[in-house]
């Protein structure tokens, strides 16, 4: 402790729980109460030229528009600290909702409460706020589609390609706003810089956003994780991969049951007859709570205003513009998406690019199964409606007849010819 005292010139403050789902006393714990704390102990650091703390993009996510300043939050951050400290689990779990109001979870509600500590107890601190949106995989550096958590898209990714998701509620021509984690490291550290050299007046907060100046939409997205998967596959998949938006409750619901729940039930029936422990549906289970907690953000496009980041880049000298590169404007999606793919392919499924054509063979394989049950499932129903119905029976005995004559007429034909 003495020597981080004594020692740091620069805090860069990322530690949070990200989970949507943390309980509220958690989050608080996490994303409040320890960022009052940090503060506190920057105080006593006698060095220190900045800090920067890492917040969200949609921390105020339940405004549209969003501006570079803090938002007041509707219950002071230092009421629930001190509320956390003598209300039960019970109470707290009862009262979450009602706290967190027009926020969807804990964490983004907790990150404003965390951004507003930091306005009130920065005393004489030289600060700064980054609020990034969906971190993804790398730009450039290391290398391209470097990604180490299934955080954000990458879960989804996975699930898409092992062709698990096949339905997603939500809305394509919505704003996907995503920023690769390397533009976020390159802002945060101009950030850092700036603040320090030129300690402005008051805490400035940078967007580091990409739908200002480089929009990409998840239709676009989704297209184009769909196009790498079939070109370059991820090994065993449970199905070949294909998936779509849905926009109401009626198809997401119909999706669910047909593309999600009938093949892990089915599949699951398959493992317990060959005597093995069904595993698909408690996956799928979890999968589909993961789609409904991630939802929310697929289906709305928020627009963050970027003067500061702008006013940052326009600070750097060409140099650092480059070494520090944080212009999304030179960004190719299409680019960015496929070495997303391929990295969460490599990086996070540890699959190696020498088993691509054994992946592309068990895509073919599951081609012919499913054309195969399609076809038996529509002799089964066929043969179970024409049991039972006169028109049925009828349309089947005229199918029949037709095709008789045909055969006949060219057989006869043929036979003239000769
Ligand atoms: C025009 C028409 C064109 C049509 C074209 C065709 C369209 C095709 C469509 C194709 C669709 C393709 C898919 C597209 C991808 C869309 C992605 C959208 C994602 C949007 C994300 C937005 C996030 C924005 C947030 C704001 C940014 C931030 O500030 S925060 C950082 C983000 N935080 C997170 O992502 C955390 C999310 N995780 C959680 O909250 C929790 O983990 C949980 C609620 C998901 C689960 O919690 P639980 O307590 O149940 O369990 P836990 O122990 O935490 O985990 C259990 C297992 O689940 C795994 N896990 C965790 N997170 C994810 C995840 N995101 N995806 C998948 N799996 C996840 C975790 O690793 C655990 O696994 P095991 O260890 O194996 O048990
Ligand atoms: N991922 C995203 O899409 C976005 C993330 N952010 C923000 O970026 C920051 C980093 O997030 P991300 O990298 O995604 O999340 P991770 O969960 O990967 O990282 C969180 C970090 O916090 C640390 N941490 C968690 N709890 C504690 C604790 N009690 N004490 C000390 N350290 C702790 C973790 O340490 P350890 O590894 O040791 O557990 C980890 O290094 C967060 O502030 C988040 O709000 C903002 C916008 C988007």
């Amino acid at each position: 402790m003495q020597e981080l005292l004594s020692c740091t010139n620069v805090v860069f403050h990322c530690a949070a729980t990200v989970r949507f789902n943390d309980s509220l006393r958690h989050a608080v714990q996490l994303n409040v109460t320890a960022t009052q704390k940090l503060l506190l102990m920057a105080s006593q650091m006698p060095k220190l030229e900045a800090f920067i703390h890492i917040s969200t993009a949609f921390s105020n996510c339940n405004l549209q528009h969003i501006d570079e300043v803090i938002y007041p939050c509707p219950v002071e951050p230092k009421k629930i600290i001190d509320s956390m400290e003598w209300l039960d689990d019970a109470i707290v779990e009862e009262i979450t909702p009602k706290l967190i109001r027009d926020w969807p979870n804990t964490y983004t509600y907790t990150k404003a409460l965390g951004e507003m500590v930091v306005h009130q107890e920065s005393g004489n601190l030289n600060i700064a706020i980054v609020r990034p949106s969906i971190v993804g995989a790398t730009w450039q550096e290391p290398f391209p589609g470097w990604v180490d958590n299934v955080n954000g898209p990458s879960g989804l990714i996975i699930a898409t390609g092992k062709g698990f998701l096949r339905a997603l509620r939500g809305a394509p021509m919505a704003v996907a706003d995503l920023i690769p984690v390397d533009t976020v490291v390159n802002l945060t550290l101009a950030v850092g810089w700036y603040t320090a050299v030129h300690r402005p007046k008051s805490t400035l907060i940078y967007h580091c956003t990409s739908s200002n100046f480089n929009p990409c939409h998840w239709g676009k997205m989704g297209f184009q994780i769909l196009a790498t998967c079939e070109k370059i596959p991820f090994e065993r998949a449970f199905r070949r991969p294909y998936a779509d938006f849905t926009t109401n409750t009626i198809t997401t619901q119909y999706q669910n049951a047909v593309s999600h729940w009938a093949p892990a039930i089915i599949y699951d029936l398959y493992l317990r007859l060959t005597g093995r422990k069904p595993r698909m549906t408690k996956l799928m289970n979890r999968l589909l709570r993961t789609v409904s907690v991630l939802e929310y953000f697929v289906n709305r496009s928020w627009e963050w205003s970027t003067n500061n980041t702008e006013m940052l880049m326009s600070e750097l000298s060409p140099e650092d513009q480059r070494v520090f590169n944080f212009d999304v404007r030179q960004l190719n999606w299409l680019e960015y998406i496929e070495n997303y793919v391929l990295g969460v392919k490599k990086y996070l499924l540890k699959e190696d690019m020498a088993g691509v054509p054994e992946a592309k063979q068990h895509l073919r394989r599951l081609r012919n199964i499913h054309y195969l049950f399609n076809t038996a499932l529509f002799l089964i129903a066929w043969r179970l409606l024409i049991a039972r119905s006169q028109m049925a029976r009828n349309v089947w005995l005229f199918i029949v007849s037709l095709c008789y004559k045909c055969i006949s007429y060219f057989r006869a034909s043929s036979s003239l010819k000769a």
